[in-house]
């Protein structure tokens, strides 16, 4: 199963309408179209919300190259909220997107989680997926790929996230090295568009929760000088006052747990406090037997 193995996998009977899919690029590209005072409002230090935050690369402060994007963030409180505060540009696609694909996560999550031996009941959907953050990703053409990175490699800090990718191309993820039993160890594979599809990654979270059964996936992002592209994440995590470590059944069934527990918002600091740098966000919690 892919969620064991790449921690990637694609999926076109997710129930969001393909036309607000096509609906929400289509938004993405008139957000980021606009001129730079515009969005600009929106940069973190002056932003008139505190849901909404519009920058460049990951960590800015601490990175010796900046990543060839930009992007928006919108987290989610309630739908009034989102519909007062995230930009007007794209606030009611960003928001049906969030609430139609909230259905499939559960679905997914109902599957993975029953596979560890857990029934999911609303308490426990709340204790993953409590905070939710929809994304626009812009990547403007660049004039030499070869010296750029789109996003360096790293794994998504949540529980689920949910992808839409246009069809430029440009997304890898990369096989773990642990994988006895499938071919391409170690190399970086292509996540190709498919029209219609939405990716679904495994994030650090889950990995931790379900004590390592569940890998989250390496990826990252290339330029390309030919077109402009966009993506729209959403980030499902446990929300930052939640304690995560591994589930007991999961522990039980390994003999030892490879996780502490941690508060996820500690979690959050750490990562957000490193610049991307592969899968190392996970040491955090690691346990190192001798
Ligand atoms: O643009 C993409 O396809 C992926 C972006 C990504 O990995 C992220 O925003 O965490
Ligand atoms: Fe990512």
């Amino acid at each position: 199963m892919a969620a064991e193995t790449l921690g990637f996998f694609q999926l076109v009977n997710h129930g969001v309408p393909v036309d607000l899919l096509e609906s929400l690029k289509d938004a993405a590209h008139d957000f980021f179209a606009q001129p730079s005072e515009k969005k600009a409002v929106y940069r973190k230090e002056v932003s008139p919300s505190p849901l909404v935050k519009y920058g460049t690369s990951f960590v800015p402060e601490k990175e010796k190259a900046l990543e060839w994007k930009d992007y928006i963030s919108m987290v989610y409180t309630n739908d009034a909220e989102a519909l007062q505060q995230w930009p007007k540009e794209c606030r009611e696609v960003a928001l049906e997107y969030l609430k139609t694909s909230m259905s499939m996560v559960r679905r997914l999550l109902e599957i993975l989680m029953g596979n560890l031996g857990v029934e999911l009941d609303d308490t426990k959907i709340d204790g993953l997926t409590g905070m939710k953050m929809v994304n626009m990703n812009f990547y403007p053409t660049c004039p030499d790929p070869d010296l750029t990175v789109g996003v360096g490699r790293h794994s998504d800090m949540g529980t689920l996230t949910i992808l839409l990718q246009d069809g430029i191309g440009g997304l890898y993820v990369k096989v773990a090295e642990e994988i006895a039993n499938i071919g391409k160890k170690g190399e970086w594979v292509e996540i190709p568009p498919v029209p219609g599809a939405l990716v679904v990654n495994i994030g650090d979270a889950l990995q931790i929760i379900s004590n390592g059964k569940y890998k989250s996936a390496e990826h990252r992002v290339r330029t390309t000088s030919t077109k402009s592209r966009v993506s729209v994440p959403i980030f499902t995590s446990p929300r930052p006052s939640e304690k995560i470590a591994p589930l007991p059944q999961a522990v039980e069934k390994d003999g030892m747990a490879c996780y502490r527990e941690v508060i996820f918002g500690d979690y959050m600091r750490n990562f957000f406090g490193n610049v991307h740098d592969g899968k190392k966000s996970l040491e955090f919690a690691q346990i190192n037997y001798p």
